[in-house]
């Protein structure tokens, strides 16, 4: 049996990201309760307000849930706020913002300084040959990453140049853009191969 990709869909674009698991070829649907993330083989945590995620996975009693199944080492690709959600460590965040965890990582939140509040980027991925056009909205970027957190890519325009935006741990994979946005279903196709792979 194919596996099947939850995407968290309690905020943020979830139509999205599941028409581009599907454009990817993966089987996809959205997760809002306990029972649905029982029945998936992954998950995708989109883009939103990670303060308001949190909030939301508790209230919906997603939260330990999650947290046990990325311990127990389910994949999970984290965009934007979902990036946030997987870093063990954030800076910038709010009082007691706590943070599911598991990412090897330091992420700063709205990192680009509030200013900037949106922009777009082409980034180079040893794993594909032509550039990524990635959209950043209110973005965060790694600043810390341990030892086996692998890069998988940095800024390499501008002022924000060298910076990290996408790295992957494990069977983690994380960036700090939107990558459901641009109709370039290349890095769901990658998680979807990371997570056929098990
Ligand atoms: N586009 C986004 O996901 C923005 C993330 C948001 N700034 C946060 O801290 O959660």
């Amino acid at each position: 049996m194919s596996p099947v990709i939850g995407v968290f869909a309690l905020q943020g674009n979830v139509r999205e990201h599941v028409a581009m698991l599907t454009q990817a070829g993966a089987e996809a649907r959205p997760v809002r309760r306990p029972s649905e993330l029982a029945q998936v083989d992954a998950m995708v945590l989109p883009g939103g307000e990670s303060t308001t995620m949190e909030k939301l996975a508790r209230a919906f009693e997603l939260f330990e849930p999650l947290q046990k199944r990325i311990a127990d080492g389910m994949p999970v690709f984290g965009t934007c706020a979902g990036m946030i959600l997987l870093a063990n460590e954030i800076t910038g965040g709010i009082a007691g913002q706590e943070t599911l965890g598991g990412l090897d990582v330091t992420v700063r939140r709205n990192a680009f300084g509030r200013q900037v509040d949106s922009f777009e980027a082409d980034l180079e991925f040893a794993a594909f040959e032509a550039p990524y056009h990635a959209v950043f909205i209110r973005a965060p970027w790694v600043e810390r990453v341990g030892p086996q957190v692998e890069v998988l890519s940095t800024v390499s325009s501008g002022p924000a140049t060298g910076r990290i935006v996408a790295v992957r741990h494990d069977r983690l994979l994380a960036t700090s853009f939107h990558p459901e946005l641009t109709g370039d279903a290349r890095l769901h196709g990658y998680f979807a191969e990371l997570v056929r792979e098990l």
